[in-house]
């Protein structure tokens, strides 16, 4: 377990350039707006779980270290942030099954080839909740994910376990990013798993997609290895790993490039991009705000490593509100699709039900 603390109280970035990023944590919105902004959580403090040690930005003023300790001690937390207003609303299966029926309407029209439509649904939170045993729960049930928890004053706290990496540069300047779509349920042995035609296909598309940001930036030289069959949780996905070694192609500002080409990808939004985008905005009926952009470590020595906010919650003080979506295109069944987004928001259910 990692923990990055800012002391001070200015969040608010602009579009990440992850080569020149001091410490901290990137937490960004599915789409940057005057009221959701790409947040930047300067690391003031560095907590390292495994050494149990707190560590201070050089630039820490020192009676800002001392107040930090002072806190500690004495165990003054405030409780987790929640949003200034809450103005979620679930939707109805009739509403999501109409449109994802639009949607499939709207790909045999030729609009656009695919689109991820999503939804939420608020539940409410356990009496005895605590978002540090959800935390520690999580990241034991959820081995192979990016577990998180952020709280931001004003923003809200957030908690998820992501299947997918959105773009990872590591400490030997080696690129990494995936298609991840297609769900199922998942069986016992993943050899065992056997795909319909419509999610090799919509897995095919995120991968095109990737490619084509690629060729956008003239990069021919990467390796690309699957797709193969992944567990997240209870269910099963399609995952191709792209990876290029930056020092081999002399390209010192990939992540940065392909970060402000992928986000956000065809595994969240659609195919082609704009399209799908104004189709969700148009039809979705809430705000997805968090849910399905991105977040994680930017500005170690270990490089940066961002991933796609998925089966993931939002916490207020009685209530957490559950996000999933689900790639459709022209072989989509609407209750099928409902069906996937109840197995998706499981993955936080699962959470929620250990305390009850
Ligand atoms: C949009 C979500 O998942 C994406 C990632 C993997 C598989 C997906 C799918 O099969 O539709 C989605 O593209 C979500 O979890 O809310």
């Amino acid at each position: 377990m990692e923990a990055c603390i800012q002391l001070g109280d200015n969040l608010c970035t602009g579009q990440p350039q992850l080569e020149r990023s001091p410490f901290g944590f990137l937490f960004c919105p599915f789409e940057a707006t005057a009221t959701h902004h790409n947040l930047f959580i300067k690391a003031d403090v560095y907590f390292d779980g495994q050494a149990r040690n707190y560590t201070f930005a050089d630039d820490l003023p020192k009676h800002q270290q001392e107040a930090f300790y002072t806190l500690l001690a004495a165990d003054a937390v405030d409780g987790w942030h929640t949003p200034a207003r809450n103005e979620q609303q679930n939707q109805n299966e009739q509403d999501f099954t109409r449109a994802v029926s639009s949607a499939v309407e709207a790909i045999a029209a030729g609009n656009m080839e695919k689109v991820v439509l999503s939804r939420c649904k608020q539940e409410p939170l356990p009496e005895n909740f605590c978002a540090v045993t959800a935390f520690e729960a999580m990241a034991e049930a959820y081995p192979r994910a990016f577990v998180s928890l952020v709280s931001v004053p004003g923003v809200g706290t957030w908690m998820g376990a992501s299947p997918e990496i959105l773009v990872s540069i590591n400490e030997d300047q080696v690129f990494h990013t995936v298609a991840l779509a297609g769900t199922q349920t998942a069986v016992a042995n993943v050899a065992d798993a056997i795909w319909r035609q419509k999610e090799i296909e919509e897995q095919a598309m995120v991968e095109r997609y990737i490619l084509s940001c690629f060729k956008k930036l003239r990069l021919r030289d990467y390796s690309e290895i699957g797709p193969r069959t992944v567990v997240a949780g209870n269910l099963m996905h399609l995952r191709t790993d792209f990876r290029v070694d930056m020092k081999e192609v002399h390209f010192p500002t990939l992540g940065t490039d392909m970060l402000e080409l992928l986000h956000p990808t065809s595994a969240v939004c659609g195919l082609p991009k704009e399209p799908a985008l104004q189709f969700i905005l148009s039809h979705e009926g809430y705000q997805r705000r968090y849910y399905s952009g991105y977040l994680g470590p930017v500005g170690q020595a270990a490089g940066a490593h961002l991933y796609v906010n998925l089966r993931c919650m939002e916490l207020l003080p009685k209530e957490a509100i559950l996000y999933a979506g689900a790639g459709v295109t022209s072989e989509s069944d609407p209750q099928k699709e409902w069906q996937e987004t109840e197995h998706k928001m499981q993955t936080m259910r699962q959470i929620l039900l250990n305390f009850e």
